[in-house]
């Protein structure tokens, strides 16, 4: 049977830096293969609160739960706990091929099984074909499998965004953490990331919860089931992308106008 999708909750999450209220009593709640976007303006604390989801900023005050369970994130153990997470920065191997890099993300991110055996030295051909089986059948999810044996470098950069994406997928997650995924997109390729994201929670055999944190609201509100604003580290509002959208608080704030 399938893994189910993760649920993920932040309970009145505080960080500083110095003086400042990164993130201010902050609690938010992610649904079993929901999609929640986070949005806000520049320095509300977007990016503030990924990292503490990742485990890479520790919060001041507060507490999280995974699966209903409190949780302490750590960055090298999330993959053992089915979470993974792309970057802004694309982070591929300029001298491995699309395949490789794709393949490289279960072995980096898979704690046990299979993908365990290649970083351990035990790698039997067997292993390195399944390997290679599970990153084709992700590069074909995504429609990249024509450029498999392509280096990045000679891919054009929304290509190169979905390679980085088929890496996070290939361990197959239950919650995959999104920074700014349509960052650097055209129109056309925010349409086919929005379809690409939308179909995450619906996979078949692997459906995983998402939580996305962008600057491109259109995206926002294209695919997530509810959306999260942050204004000044503070939650201003929670809701679905219609209701959202509509909040005077949030056209405020977000949009700098308010009606
Ligand atoms: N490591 C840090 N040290 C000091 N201040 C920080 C640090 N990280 C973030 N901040 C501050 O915390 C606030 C929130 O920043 P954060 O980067 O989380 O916002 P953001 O919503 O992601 O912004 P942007 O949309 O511009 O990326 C900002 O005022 C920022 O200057």
């Amino acid at each position: 049977m399938a893994p189910s999708p993760a649920t993920l909750g932040l309970r009145d999450v505080g960080r500083t830096f110095g003086g400042l209220r990164a993130l201010d009593q902050v609690s938010l709640d992610l649904a079993a293969g929901e999609v929640l976007g986070v949005i806000g303006p520049n320095g509300a604390g977007k990016t503030t609160l990924f990292n503490v989801v990742c485990g890479f900023v520790r919060p001041t005050s507060g507490s999280l739960t995974l699966d209903g369970a409190p949780w302490r994130p750590q960055p090298h153990r999330l993959a053992g706990q089915g979470i993974s997470r792309t970057m802004q920065g694309l982070g591929l191997f300029g001298g491995l091929d699309v395949l490789e890099n794709v393949m490289m993300g279960a072995t980096r991110t898979s704690r046990a099984g299979w993908a365990s055996a290649l970083l351990g030295g035990g790698r039997s051909r067997g292993d390195e074909q399944r390997l290679r089986e599970a990153a084709t059948s992700v590069l074909d999810e995504l429609a990249i499998a024509d450029v498999a044996h392509a280096r990045p470098g000679a891919l054009p950069y929304a290509v190169r965004k979905r390679v980085a994406l088929a890496r996070a997928l290939v361990s197959r997650p239950r919650l995959l953490l999104l920074d700014e995924p349509a960052g650097g997109l055209g129109a056309a390729d925010v349409d086919e990331l929005a379809g690409l994201v939308r179909g995450l929670p619906r996979h078949d055999r692997h459906p995983c919860s998402v939580m996305l944190v962008e600057h491109h609201v259109d995206l926002v509100m294209q695919v997530c089931d509810r959306v999260v604003v942050l204004n000044f580290g503070q939650l201003i509002a929670a809701g679905p992308p219609a209701q959202v959208r509509a909040d005077p608080a949030v056209l405020e704030a977000y949009l700098g106008k308010a009606g």
